[in-house]
């Protein structure tokens, strides 16, 4: 079955994307399944001899199946860490879908998983007439929501779950437990259980370098199913509808 990418996203920036994608992707290394990490949108680079390169896009690259080019887990570089919309803007690009989805297509064909981190929180804009969630409703991939564990995270993680689950499939959220570790937290955790409309997939703890990857697994697999499904009953709906014409016979309108 071919999974689609998975869309990582977070309730605000900074708040441990990067550090959960990476210890899913070594969790998927330890398990011999080939996983790549994608940073389609980067913004704060340093230049090198061999361009301009981001530390998230970096920190993801070293955590995936080995020989993935630079330039496909991280088609836009921008130098400056800003919001990426202007950070394109002093750079003179406008940031467009195209490179992106060519390099996820590239980065899909040599991986069993991608796991496809965005940039700040779920609804970041792009340029004047796009934001984030258009190029994740275009590819197709279903979302999952990183929550870094902090005062404020309640309200951040519950709107963020319902703007998602507007525009993308939501498959569930992982809480990523940042220094210093917040006080209350298993009453956080457990008031997020309760109220989040999807399942915690998993939790990284202070300084942890793993996450079991088998709950995003489950649901990855059951959504990708779901999907085959739909599109099977869509086409036998249509093949019920509309029959091929069999051949030899015209129909009576030609
Ligand atoms: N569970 C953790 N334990 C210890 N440090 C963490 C943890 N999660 C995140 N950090 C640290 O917090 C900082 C921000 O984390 P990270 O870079 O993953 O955030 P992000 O959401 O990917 O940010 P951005 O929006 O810039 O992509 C980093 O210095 C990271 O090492
Ligand atoms: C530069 C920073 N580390 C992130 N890569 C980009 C954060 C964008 C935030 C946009 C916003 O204000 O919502
Ligand atoms: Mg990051």
């Amino acid at each position: 079955m071919a999974l689609p990418g998975v869309f990582i996203t977070g309730t605000d920036t900074e708040i441990g994307k990067t550090a959960v994608t990476a210890a899913l992707l070594r969790d998927y290394a330890a398990r011999g399944v080939d996983a790549v990490g994608m940073k389609p949108i980067a913004a704060g680079a340093d230049e090198t001899p061999d361009g301009w390169r981001n530390e998230d896009a970096l920190a993801l690259q070293a955590a995936s199946m080995p020989g993935v080019a630079y330039e496909d887990i991280n088609p836009w570089c921008l130098p400056l860490p800003i919001a990426p919309e202007f950070a394109a803007r002093s750079a003179g690009v406008t940031l467009s879908w195209p490179p992106v989805r060519d390099a996820y297509a590239r980065l899909r064909a040599g991986a069993q998983r991608v796991l496809v981190e965005g940039a700040g929180g779920w609804r970041l804009p792009l340029s004047a007439g796009a934001e984030m969630p258009d190029w994740v409703e275009a590819a197709g991939w279903p979302v999952v929501l990183v929550v870094g564990m902090r005062l404020g995270c309640l309200n951040h993680a519950l709107l963020s779950a319902e703007s998602i689950a507007r525009r993308a499939p939501l498959l569930g959220w992982i809480a990523n437990t940042l220094p210093p570790v917040q006080r209350r937290l298993e009453e956080n955790l457990d008031c997020l259980r309760a109220r989040m409309p999807v399942p915690c997939l998993g939790q990284l703890g202070c300084g942890q370098q793993r996450l079991a990857t088998n709950l995003l697994d489950d649901a990855l697999f059951c959504f990708a199913r779901e999907s085959s499904h739909r599109i099977q009953s869509a086409a036998d709906s249509m093949e019920r509808i509309c029959p091929e014409p069999r051949r030899g016979t015209l129909p009576e309108s030609i």
